[in-house]
C-alpha cells in the first residue's frame, strides 16, 4: 500500500527544493498553487516565477496573508514584483452597455483610475457573458482591483463574473446597494443594467461604490464563509 505521508513529505521536499527559502537564485516558477505557498519554508519572503507565471486566486491570497511577494525572475536574475496597481478598474460590457460604459470610461479617467477596456466597442449584437467573463478574470488574476460590468439589465453580467473563482460580484440598481455591497460583501466586481438606470445615477453609484471601504468585523466572518462555499466546490 501506497505510504500516504511519505508521499506527502516527498513533495514537500521536492517543492522546497524548487522554491528555496528566500534566495534568488532558484529556479522561477511558471504556475504556483496553494500548496506551492503552503510548501515554503516559515522564513521564505518571496517565490521566484516567471514573467508569464500563471499564479492561482487561493495562492496568492495566501501570500498576501503571509507577506510573501510574487518576483519575476530573468534567468536567474529578480527584476521586479507583480505590481497591482490600486487605482486599475477592468470594465466590460455588451452591446446595451456600450454608450454607459464610454461615459463610465471617461469619469473614470478623471477620478484618475486607470482603465481597462475589456469591450465590447460597439453597439454591434454580442453576447455578454464573453466581456462579463473577461472583467472577471481580470479581477480574480489580480490584474486589476476592481470590476465593472454592463448590459441591459445587469443579470447575466453578474451571474457570469460570479463563476469565475475570487469574484464577487453585486448587481446594483441604487446607492444604497452599492455602499451595502461594499461595506457588507466587500464586492470586487459591481453589474449594472444599462436598460434600468440612468446615466447620472450610474455615474453616481460607480463613484460611490469605488470610495466605499470594506467596513470588516462581523463582515469579514460572512465573506470568509462566502468564500469557503466557493472552494469547498472548486474542490469537487
Ligand atoms: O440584459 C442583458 C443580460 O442581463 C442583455 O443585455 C440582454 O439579454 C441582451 O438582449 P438583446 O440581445 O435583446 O439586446
Amino acid at each position: 500500500m501506497v505510504d500516504r505521508v511519505k508521499i506527502e513529505q516527498l513533495v514537500k521536499e521536492k517543492l522546497l527544493a524548487r522554491m528555496g527559502e528566500n534566495s534568488s537564485t532558484t529556479k522561477p516558477l511558471d504556475f504556483v498553487n496553494e500548496e506551492h505557498v503552503r510548501s515554503l519554508d516559515k522564513s521564505a519572503k518571496y517565490i521566484s516565477i516567471t514573467s508569464n507565471a500563471v499564479i492561482t486566486t487561493l495562492a496568492r491570497d495566501l501570500a498576501e496573508t503571509h507577506n510573501i511577494e510574487f518576483r519575476v525572475v530573468s534567468g536567474n536574475q529578480s527584476v521586479s514584483s507583480v505590481p497591482q496597481n490600486p487605482r486599475s478598474i477592468a470594465i466590460g460590457c455588451d452591446h446595451g452597455g456600450f454608450p454607459l460604459k464610454k461615459v463610465l470610461i471617461s469619469e473614470l479617467h478623471k477620478w484618475g483610475y486607470d482603465v481597462c477596456d475589456m469591450g465590447t466597442h460597439s453597439t454591434d449584437s454580442v453576447d455578454y457573458p464573453d466581456f462579463a467573463h473577461a472583467v472577471a478574470e481580470m479581477v480574480s488574476q489580480k490584474n486589476c482591483i476592481f470590476g465593472i460590468v454592463i448590459d441591459g439589465a445587469g443579470i447575466g453580467s453578474a451571474m457570469t463574473a460570479n463563476k469565475v473563482p475570487g469574484v464577487r460580484a453585486a448587481h446594483c440598481h441604487n446607492l444604497f446597494e452599492v455602499k451595502n455591497s461594499k461595506e457588507h460583501n466587500n464586492a470586487n466586481v459591481l453589474s449594472l443594467g444599462a436598460r434600468v438606470i440612468g446615466e447620472g445615477l450610474a455615474i453616481e453609484m460607480v463613484k460611490t461604490w469605488l470610495d466605499t471601504p470594506f467596513a470588516g468585523g462581523r463582515h469579514q466572518r460572512r465573506v470568509d464563509k462566502i468564500m469557503a462555499t466557493e472552494r469547498k466546490y472548486l474542490r469537487g
